[in-house]
């Protein structure tokens, strides 16, 4: 399994320091939405070139355009690029079609969507790396949320996935346990007084 680090961070000045702390222990770097929506692209552009042998993750949570906001994050440097779950076949479909032509790939986020084992096995059909068992950060802070139903989905979908939104310490076994390719860890990292140190951790508790 492998571990991502989620940059929820605003700056490329605050990204390119954290993951100059945490690069070491991850294997994909994520700069979150709210990161590319508060520099724009060139944050990509910066992270790649700081990181040439990671697999930059930029979470663009595209829901229309799929092939042109794709391709344009692919130019400006990454190797893999969200596109919701919740979009028309029609977008993904053009997100994948700007992957291949790059030689990258497409994730597809199922934050919002109600039956998340049935919509991963059909993006997957469409040509997605993977899809993005994800619960967004507001909805870790409703009421009733429970982290297990993530697991259970990606464990029934039967395709490849990734896990995110409350993965920790506490969780990350159980992530592991559940078959997902990688797992997210945003919060757990950049939230924690030695970011080195607790990215460490989630690596070691990967077996
Ligand atoms: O994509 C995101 C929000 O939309 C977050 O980066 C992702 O959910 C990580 O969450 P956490 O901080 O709980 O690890």
């Amino acid at each position: 399994m492998k571990l991502q680090l989620a940059m929820d961070v605003l700056t490329t000045a605050d990204a390119l320091a954290l993951a100059g702390k945490v690069a070491p222990y991850v294997d994909i770097i994520e700069l979150g939405t709210p990161l590319i929506k508060a520099e724009g692209l060139r944050a990509v552009t910066a992270i790649k070139d700081a990181h040439p042998d990671k697999i930059v993750f930029a979470d663009l949570k595209t829901m229309d355009t799929g092939e042109l906001e794709a391709g344009i994050a692919f130019a400006a440097g990454a190797d893999l690029v969200t596109v919701l779950g919740t979009a028309g076949d029609s977008t993904i479909i053009g997100a994948v079609t700007a992957a291949k032509e790059h030689g990258k790939g497409i994730v597809v986020d199922l934050i919002g969507v109600a039956d998340k084992a049935t919509r991963a096995r059909e993006v997957t059909a469409l040509g997605v790396e993977f899809v993005e068992m994800h619960a967004g950060l507001d909805e870790q802070a409703e009421e009733g949320f429970t982290f297990q139903t993530l697991l259970t989905d990606g464990a029934n979908s039967g395709v490849a996935f990734s896990v995110a939104g409350g993965v920790n310490a506490s969780t990350i076994a159980s992530v592991q346990q559940s078959g997902a390719s990688v797992a997210v860890a945003g919060g757990a990292i950049y939230g924690a007084s030695d970011p080195a140190a607790a990215a460490a951790e989630l690596r070691a508790a990967i077996v």
